[in-house]
C-alpha cells in the first residue's frame, strides 16, 4: 500500500497569515473572545488601560501609558491571530478536500431493476434516494452500493491512485461523493442529505467550526483561571503595601504587572495547539470528529483490530471445494452454489462463481427457494429449498447447527472435515463448512491476503508500549494463522459483534485506553466504544459513522501515527503550560523590584535585572508578554517533537527544557527590550 500525504502546508503560508490578521481583530468580538477567560480579563484590562491613557492624556507619564495600552491590545491580538492561523491551515486543508467535489449531475432511478434514468443536480439527493453510475462517472454523494460491482478511483480523497473495488453486500459497500467510477456499473442507495455528507462534516470539523473544547482543555482552563484569580488578588494587595511605605503605584502599572503575571502564554495558545492537531492527522489522510478522540490517541495502551478487511485485504475468494470422502465434489459445489445464489457478500458471489466455472449446474425456479442472508451474528448463511435446509458458515456455526438437528454431539466431526478445515485454517484461510439437512458435506476455502508491511509496523507499535490484539468472526486455527503472520500480540477468534464489544469494556474496565481499528458493520458497536475508534475508509457507511476517526487509507497501522499526534499534541500542551507558568513566575521577579526599588533600597540584592526604571520594567515585561505569544507559534502549530520513550524520561526532559527555560529566556528577554527601550528614549 503506498502512503500518500496530502501537501503538506508549509507552517506559514503567506496568504494564511494575511487573512490570520484580520481575523485576528475580529475575534476581538466579546462573544467569542469569553471562551477564553484569561485573554477576555486582558481584553478587559487592555480596554481599562485605554480608558485611563485617555483620562490622563494631558499627564507627563502618558506617552508609557499609551505604549502599555498598546501592547495589551496586542496580546490579545497576538492570541487571536495564533488561533486563526491554526484555522486558516485547517480550512487550507479543508479546501483541498472540498476542491475535489463540482456540480455532480446524478442520475436517478425509481428502484433497483428500472432501466430508465432522469438526471438530477447531486444537490437535490435526499437520504434513501437510488442513483445508477457507470465508468466515467463521479459519484453523487455518500451512499452504499446495493447493486452491482465497480472499481472506483477514490484518489480525489485518498490520493491513492490505485482503484478500489466497492460492491453490494459486504465490508466494502460505502462509496464517497466526489470519487469516480472506473469500470462497470452500481446502484448507489444515497446516505446522507446534502450539506451532510461524509466530506461536508469532515471539512466542517477541520475548518474548526464544530469544535468544543475537550476535557482537559475545560480542565486547563480552569486551571489557568483559577491562577489568575490568585494573581488578581496579589496585585490588588499591591497597593496597600505601597501606601504603608510611603509610595503610590500608579493604576496602569498596576493592570500591566497583572496581565504579565497571568497565564497569557498557554492561555493564548491553548485552542491553537488543539487545531493544529487535528490539522496534523489531516496531513496523514486521517480524519478525526473530535478533538478528544485526538487527546485519547496519546494515551492509547491496546489496540483491537479485526482481520477481514483491517489487516488483510478484505476480498476473500472462494478457492477449492474440499469435499467429505463420501461426497463428491459436485454434490459440494451445488450445495454451496445453491446457498450462496442470493448472498450478496463478496464471499457469496465468489462462491458462486466459482462453482459455476467448475460445473454446469442451474437455479431452481425463486418460488421454490428461501433465503437465509448471512449474519455475523449467526456466522452462516444459506437456502430452504421446498423445505430442505442447505446452510454454510463458519465450522462451529455449522457443526453446533448440524448437532442440533441430529441431537448428536459435536465430538461426531468427520475426521476429513476436520482435518480439511485445519488444512484451510493453518493457510490462513477462511473455512467454510457446507451441509445439507443432517449431513456435513464438506468445506470451502476462503482465501484472503495480509496487508504488506504489517509486520514491521506492529512491531513499532509494540514499541511504543501498546498492545495490538486482533479480533475476528473466524475459527481460531485461521485467526492463530493471521495473528502470526501479522505479528499481533494476541487474538481472539470466533467473535460476534456483542464479544468485540465486551472485551473492549473489559479492557476499560481494567484501566486501559482502547483503540479499534475496524471496517464492517459487526465492528460499528466495538468502533462506537472504543475510546478511539478508526474506521476503515474502505469499510461501511455504519463503521464510518460509529468511528471517531476515518483513515482515508484503510490502514490500520496507521495508528502509529495518530498515537504520535496524541502524544505529541498532550506534550506540546504540557510543555508551553509549563513554560508559561515558569515565565510568569520570572516576571514577578523582574518586575516587584523594580517596582519597589525607590522606597525599599535593600531590594537592590533582588534587582538582578537591573532594569533602567520602573516604567521601563514594566514596558518590557509587557512587551515580553506579546512578543513571546508570537514566538511560541510554531512551535504550538509543529508540536514539540516526539520520539518513543518512557514517560518519565519525557517528563524529566521536557520539565528541565520548557521548566528551566521558562525561567530564564524572560530574564534575557526582558532585559534586552528594557536596552532597546532606552536606546530608543521610549520610557
Ligand atoms: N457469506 C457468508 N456466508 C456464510 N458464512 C460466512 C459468510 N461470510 C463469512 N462467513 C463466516 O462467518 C464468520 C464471521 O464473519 P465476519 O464477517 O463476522 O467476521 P470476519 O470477517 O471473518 O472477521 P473480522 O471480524 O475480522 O472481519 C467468518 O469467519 C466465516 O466463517
Ligand atoms: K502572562
Ligand atoms: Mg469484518
Amino acid at each position: 500500500m503506498s502512503i500518500h500525504r496530502p501537501q503538506s502546508l508549509a507552517l506559514f503560508d503567506g496568504a494564511i497569515l494575511s487573512r490570520a490578521a484580520g481575523e485576528a481583530v475580529l475575534k476581538l468580538d466579546p462573544r467569542q473572545l469569553i471562551r477564553n477567560p484569561v485573554m477576555f480579563a486582558t481584553a478587559l484590562v487592555a480596554l481599562f488601560a485605554t480608558i485611563l491613557t485617555v483620562k490622563d492624556i494631558s499627564q507627563p507619564h502618558v506617552a508609557v501609558m499609551a505604549q502599555i495600552s498598546a501592547w495589551l491590545w496586542f496580546t490579545v491580538l497576538f492570541a487571536n491571530f495564533a488561533e486563526a492561523i491554526a484555522e486558516g491551515r485547517g480550512k487550507a486543508q479543508a479546501a483541498s478536500l472540498r476542491g475535489t467535489r463540482t456540480g455532480t449531475i446524478a442520475h436517478q432511478i425509481a428502484s433497483i431493476d428500472s432501466a430508465n434514468s432522469h438526471d438530477v443536480p447531486a444537490e437535490r439527493l435526499r437520504v434513501g434516494d437510488l442513483v445508477v453510475c457507470e465508468a466515467g462517472d463521479t459519484i453523487p454523494g455518500d451512499g452504499d452500493v446495493v447493486a452491482g460491482i465497480a472499481t472506483i478511483d477514490e484518489s480525489a480523497i485518498t490520493g491513492e491512485s490505485a482503484p478500489v473495488i466497492r460492491e453490494s453486500g459486504g465490508d466494502r459497500s460505502a462509496v464517497t461523493g466526489g470519487t469516480r467510477v472506473v469500470s462497470d456499473r452500481i446502484v448507489v442507495r444515497i446516505t446522507a442529505d446534502p450539506g451532510q455528507s461524509f466530506l461536508d462534516r469532515m471539512i466542517a470539523l477541520v475548518e474548526g467550526a464544530k469544535r468544543q473544547k475537550t476535557p482537559n482543555e475545560i480542565a486547563l482552563t480552569i486551571l489557568l483561571v483559577g491562577m489568575s484569580l490568585i494573581f488578581l488578588i496579589v496585585v490588588a494587595t499591591l497597593p496597600a503595601f505601597a501606601s504603608w511605605s510611603g509610595t503610590t503605584i500608579p493604576m496602569v502599572f498596576l493592570i500591566a504587572l497583572f496581565v504579565t503575571l497571568i497565564p497569557t502564554t498557554i492561555g493564548g495558545l491553548l485552542s491553537a495547539i488543539g487545531i493544529a492537531g487535528m490539522d496534523r492527522l489531516v496531513t496523514f489522510n486521517v480524519i478525526a470528529k473530535s478533538g478528544r478522540s485526538v487527546e485519547a490517541a496519546g494515551d492509547i495502551d491496546v489496540l483491537l483490530l479485526d482481520k477481514t478487511g483491517t489487516i488483510t485485504l478484505g476480498a476473500r475468494q472462494a478457492a477449492e471445494f474440499l469435499p467429505l470422502s463420501t461426497v463428491n465434489e459436485r454434490d459440494l459445489a451445488e450445495a454451496a452454489f445453491l446457498a450462496s445464489l442470493a448472498d450478496e457478500t463478496p464471499e457469496g458471489k465468489s462462491i458462486v462463481a466459482l462453482a459455476l466455472s467448475r460445473f454446469a449446474l442451474s437455479e431452481p425456479p425463486l418460488a421454490r427457494m428461501s433465503f437465509i442472508p448471512f449474519s455475523a451474528h449467526t456466522r452462516m448463511s444459506g437456502v430452504d429449498i421446498d423445505g430442505i435446509e442447505i446452510r454454510k458458515g463458519a465450522t462451529d456455526s455449522i457443526t453446533a447447527y448440524v448437532a442440533n438437528k441430529t441431537g448428536r454431539t459435536l465430538g461426531g466431526m468427520p475426521r476429513d472435515l476436520v482435518q480439511s478445515v485445519e488444512k484451510v485454517a493453518k493457510a490462513g484461510g477462511t473455512p467454510l463448512v457446507v451441509a445439507r439437512e443432517d449431513r456435513l458435506l464438506g468445506v470451502i476455502h476462503l482465501k484472503d491476503i495480509i496487508k504488506p508491511g504489517i509486520r514491521a509496523r506492529f512491531s513499532t507499535l509494540r514499541a511504543m508500549g501498546i498492545k495490538t490484539v486482533m479480533v475476528t468472526g473466524d475459527n481460531p486455527l485461521t485467526a492463530a494463522a493471521i495473528a502470526a503472520e501479522a505479528g499481533v500480540d494476541d487474538f481472539l477468534a470466533e467473535a460476534t459483534p456483542e464479544k468485540k464489544l465486551e472485551l473492549i469494556r473489559e479492557y476499560q474496565k481494567g484501566g486501559r485506553l482502547v483503540a479499534m481499528c475496524g471496517d464492517g458493520s459487526n465492528d460499528a458497536p466495538a468502533l462506537a466504544q472504543a475510546d478511539v475508534g478508526v474506521a476503515m475508509n474502505t469499510g461501511t457507511q455504519a463503521a464510518r459513522e460509529a468511528g471517531n476517526m476515518v483513515d482515508l487509507e484503510s490502514d490500520p497501522t496507521k495508528l502509529i501515527e495518530i498515537v504520535m499526534i496524541g502524544k505529541q499534541l498532550l506534550m506540546s500542551r504540557g510543555s508551553l503550560t509549563t513554560f508559561s507558568i515558569a515565565n510568569d513566575v520570572a516576571k514577578y521577579f523582574a518586575i516587584i523590584p523594580a517596582l519597589f526599588l525607590a522606597s525599599y533600597p535593600q531590594l537592590q540584592a533582588l534587582n538582578v535585572m537591573n532594569l533602567a526604571s520602573p516604567q521601563s520594567a514594566i514596558l518590557s515585561a509587557i512587551i515580553f508578554n506579546a512578543l513571546i505569544i508570537i514566538a511560541l507559534i510554531p512551535l504550538a502549530l509543529k508540536g514539540v517533537r516526539y520520539r518513543p520513550a518512557s514517560a518519565e524520561t519525557l517528563l524529566k526532559r521536557n520539565l528541565l527544557i520548557y521548566g528551566l527555560g521558562g525561567l530564564i529566556v524572560p530574564f534575557a528577554g526582558i532585559k534586552l527590550i528594557d536596552l532597546a527601550i532606552a536606546a530608543l528614549g521610549l520610557a
